[in-house]
């Protein structure tokens, strides 16, 4: 599939010497900013519809229903993570992110005002599944703009503060939802209140970022970063065909942390899907309790993903793999104590679940990271969405979707069995990883 008005933006003649570096720095300010306010964007239409549950129930829907309706943003979400990926590496990042927000917008904006969206769960799911479709269009994008603009040796550290855009959207959605109801005292604000904003920030997002540096007169970010030389060669926008079969489809690496994602995309949705039920159930916590347990999980990921990306370039010399680990194995330590500690200590299970949120999301981010550097920069978007589809089609709908059985059928513990054992391959599959990371860092 190819829209030729989504073309990569053309290549423009080189500027003046004198002007490449102030410039440069320009526009990498402005893309940055373009992506990280554009990401957050994505997750205020991405998210919401949960908040809207409470009322449907209302309305005569079960858990259940919902729940199934649900899913359709993570089946569609993974598929299209993928798909879009590669459209989005032959495709004008600036004009694709934009492109899938508004859709994305359009479509919660269509849920708020017209009854018939919300009037049954297969219209629902239908909805919900086509705007996964369009969130798909968003990460690719996002790791297009980053690998053009920024380079290898500098990526573990932008990364890890673009991924946090994803909290910071994520996050704000609760308190949109409280200001939605204030101002137009209806609960479907739910759905067009965030899709109003995520319009204006569509707007913004294009008007910030452009696609590659060369389509702004500007050298290869190797070239301008000293970090060798770029053949013609490496530059050229590939066919969808020769990226998926020539950088995808037999890159064992790539394979090995797209298995790796599944585990940790369990323990990232196992954990924070299941909080306000396992606290209530088995620890006593009150809706609200669980509440702020839930916010201060989202949150802490922040620092955590920082730190996380700090470690990556900084302590490991731009290695991807023993961050992971380090940040894993504590993830497996909390998840231990957050399952053991018996009802009554709600201080160490707050804290295990602030500890598990701080943790997880730098082997999330690390994961897309290391999937852009196990490609060539044409290739970013197919490679990350196929860690996305491993993530969300295996990971995020088997923590949705199996863990609920399992807790059924076996209780809590076998759903902690579950995590731990997410937990322990996840380090598993890092290692299989790392002496391909030594190797292909040491040609750089
Ligand atoms: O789960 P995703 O696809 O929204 O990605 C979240 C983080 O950005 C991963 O790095």
């Amino acid at each position: 599939m190819k829209l030729s008005f989504l073309d990569p933006a053309k290549h423009q003649p080189l500027i003046q010497e004198q002007k490449i570096d102030p410039t440069y720095k320009e526009l990498r300010w402005k893309v940055f900013l373009g992506i990280f306010i554009g990401y957050a964007g994505y997750y205020l239409v991405r998210k919401n519809f949960s908040l809207a549950i409470p009322n449907l129930i209302e309305e005569g829907y079960s858990k259940g229903d919902l729940g199934l309706a649900l899913s359709g943003v993570s089946i569609a979400y993974g598929i299209s993570k993928f798909l879009m990926g590669n459209v989005s590496d032959r495709s004008d990042a600036r004009k694709f992110l934009t492109l899938g927000l508004l859709l994305s917008a359009f479509t919660m904006i269509l849920m708020g005002f017209f009854p018939f969206a919300t009037s049954s769960i297969a219209i629902m799911f239908s909805l919900l599944f086509l705007n996964g479709w369009f969130q798909g269009m968003g990460w690719p994008a996002c790791g297009r703009v980053m690998v053009h603009w920024f380079s290898k040796k500098e990526r573990g550290v932008k990364m890890s503060i673009w991924n946090v855009a994803h909290n910071v959207g994520g996050g704000l959605i609760g308190p949109l939802a409280i200001l939605g109801l204030a101002f137009f005292n209806d609960w479907h604000s739910n759905f067009y209140f965030p899709g109003f904003i995520a319009l204006a920030i569509a707007l913004l997002a294009y008007i910030l970022i452009r696609d590659t540096p060369q389509s702004c007169g500007l050298p290869p970010i190797e070239v301008y970063k000293n970090e060798g030389e770029v053949s013609p060669e490496a530059e050229k926008e590939l066919s969808a065909k020769r990226i998926f079969l020539d950088y995808v489809l037999f890159n064992k690496a790539l394979w090995f942390i797209a298995v790796a994602n599944v585990f940790v995309y369990l323990v990232r949705y196992g954990v924070l899907d299941w909080a306000p039920t396992y606290l209530k159930e088995v620890k006593g916590f009150s809706m609200s309790e669980s509440g702020w347990a839930y916010f201060a999980y989202e949150y802490a990921g922040i620092p955590g993903t920082l730190l996380c990306g700090w470690l990556s370039d900084k302590v490991f010399n731009g290695r991807r793999v023993p961050a992971t680990i380090v940040y894993m194995f504590f993830v497996l330590i909390a998840v231990l104590v957050y399952w053991k500690n018996p009802p009554g200590n709600p201080m160490i299970d707050n804290i295990s679940l602030i500890v598990i949120g701080f943790l997880i999301y730098g082997p999330v981010m690390l994961i897309g990271v290391q999937a852009l550097d196990l490609v060539p920069k044409k290739a970013a978007g197919t490679a990350a969405g196929f860690t996305g589809l491993f993530g969300y089609l295996g990971g995020s709908v088997f923590a949705n979707i199996a863990i609920g059985y399992i807790v059924d059928a076996w209780g809590w513990d076998g759903g902690f069995y579950v995590l731990v054992m997410a937990c322990v391959l996840t380090i598993f599959l890092s290692l299989l990883t790392w002496k391909d990371e030594i190797k292909r860092l040491s040609t750089i």
